[in-house]
């Protein structure tokens, strides 16, 4: 099977036939594939025709001289790298300089030895079609380049939203148990920052926080009505908080929060906003109107105590735990905090929790102090009277 050999194309151009013919015969070969052009006007277009990967141009022309012709060849951006011999009847270094200037890239004297004009020919063809090669290679890399991070920046994507996945409660949008953790790494990286500046430290309470009764929600109106009733919580926790304190589903019917606070009163205030955002007005459940209440316990953290150095989050939780526990036994739509304070008589009652009252200290010394606060009086009637 003969293999087709790919022909270099070159195109002459000189106003004078009889050149020509004398240039193809110099030229003749296999490898190349000759086209000749005689009229200096339609030069250009005839090279944009051809495409050729190298142009014989003669000088001196008319009606329009082979520098114009030259000046014309390289106005095409499809021809801007073509290399271009020109052809001259004399050796004129200033003809030749001006050539240059105007983007030839070599200069021959007619009619040269056939064995020099062949070499020069193909040295071109040869340097234009290792240039375009490089050329694609080059643009080739950038494309693989750019659809590299192309791909990259999709695997972050997905990476990112992984993670957010990872820390999202699916059902109300809201961080899960596992984001207590970064919180945390947060909060201690903000606490050390203001020691160094030596502010005085944002303090946080966690509040623990789980709706009244609410098995009776889904047992009487539905799994679905259930959901929406968690959905609508979690909105109305969200809006009773700041931006940057933090709403958590910890468990079914159960939200964490952690808010900072900055005068000792906050946290009784922020328990009462909690139970009148939930059981200070019906949820719209499905067709139902519906009060739900909740019970909280909240306990600042961190506590210095007198054997602990600081209290860790687990026992803070605990202590909100024990103290939501107690809001629960009560009687339920209230919260019971576990405050700094002078240790009054209440605070007997967190020994009832396993707790000792005499290893509680606050990070300012102090004792320590059980406050109440009531919610909304809707539907209490209802939940002290039903069990669940
Ligand atoms: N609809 C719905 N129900 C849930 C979801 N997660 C947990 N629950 C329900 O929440 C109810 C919690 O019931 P309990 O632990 O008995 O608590 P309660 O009925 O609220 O009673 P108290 O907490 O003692 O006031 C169970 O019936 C769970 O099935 C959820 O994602 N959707």
């Amino acid at each position: 099977m003969s293999q087709k050999i790919e022909r270099a194309k070159v195109l002459v151009i000189d106003d004078q036939v009889v050149i020509l013919e004398a240039l193809r015969r110099l030229l003749s070969a296999d490898d190349l594939e000759i086209h000749l052009h005689n009229d200096s006007a339609s030069a250009v277009a005839k090279a944009r025709a051809i495409a050729p990967a190298v142009i014989l141009l003669d000088i001196h022309m008319n009606p329009i001289n082979g520098l114009d012709v030259l000046r014309g060849i390289r106005a095409q951006p499809e021809l801007a790298d073509v290399p271009v011999v020109m052809l001259s009847a004399v050796e004129d270094p200033e003809t030749k300089v001006e050539a240059f200037k105007y983007g030839a890239n070599d200069y021959v004297v007619k009619l040269p030895s056939p064995l020099e004009l062949n070499a020069r020919v193909r040295y071109h063809a040869n340097a234009l079609k290792a240039a375009r090669e490089r050329a694609e290679a080059y643009e080739a890399l950038l494309r693989s380049q750019s659809e590299l991070e192309q791909r990259n920046r999709l695997i972050e994507q997905i990476n990112r939203e992984l993670a957010e996945s990872v820390l999202t409660d699916t059902l109300t949008g809201l961080r899960n148990r596992r984001f207590l953790k970064l919180f945390l790494d947060e909060h201690t990286e903000s606490r050390r920052a203001s020691h160094e500046r030596r502010r005085a430290p944002a303090r946080t309470t966690v509040f623990l926080m789980d709706l009244d009764h609410f098995k009776q929600i889904n047992d009487r109106l539905g799994h679905d009505a259930g959901d929406i009733a968690l959905v609508e919580t979690a909105a109305r926790l969200r809006s009773s908080v700041r931006a940057d304190d933090a709403v958590l589903r910890w468990g079914g019917e159960e939200f964490l929060i952690i808010a900072r606070y900055y005068d000792l009163d906050e946290p009784t205030a922020a328990a009462q906003r909690l139970l009148e955002a939930i059981g200070g007005s019906p949820m719209q459940l499905g067709p139902h109107q519906e009060t739900v209440t909740c019970s909280v316990g909240y306990a600042p953290f961190p506590w210095v105590g007198e054997k602990l150095a600081q209290a860790s989050i687990e026992q803070t939780l605990s202590l909100a735990d024990a103290a939501c526990y107690l809001s629960k036994t009560a009687g339920r739509n209230r919260a019971f905090g576990v405050l700094p304070g002078p240790d009054d008589a209440r605070a007997a009652r967190i020994s009832g929790l396993g707790i000792s009252p005499a290893t509680l200290r606050s990070e300012d010394g102090r004792g320590v102090r059980l406050v109440e606060s009531v919610g909304p009086a809707i539907g209490r009637l209802d939940l002290a009277s039903t069990s669940g």
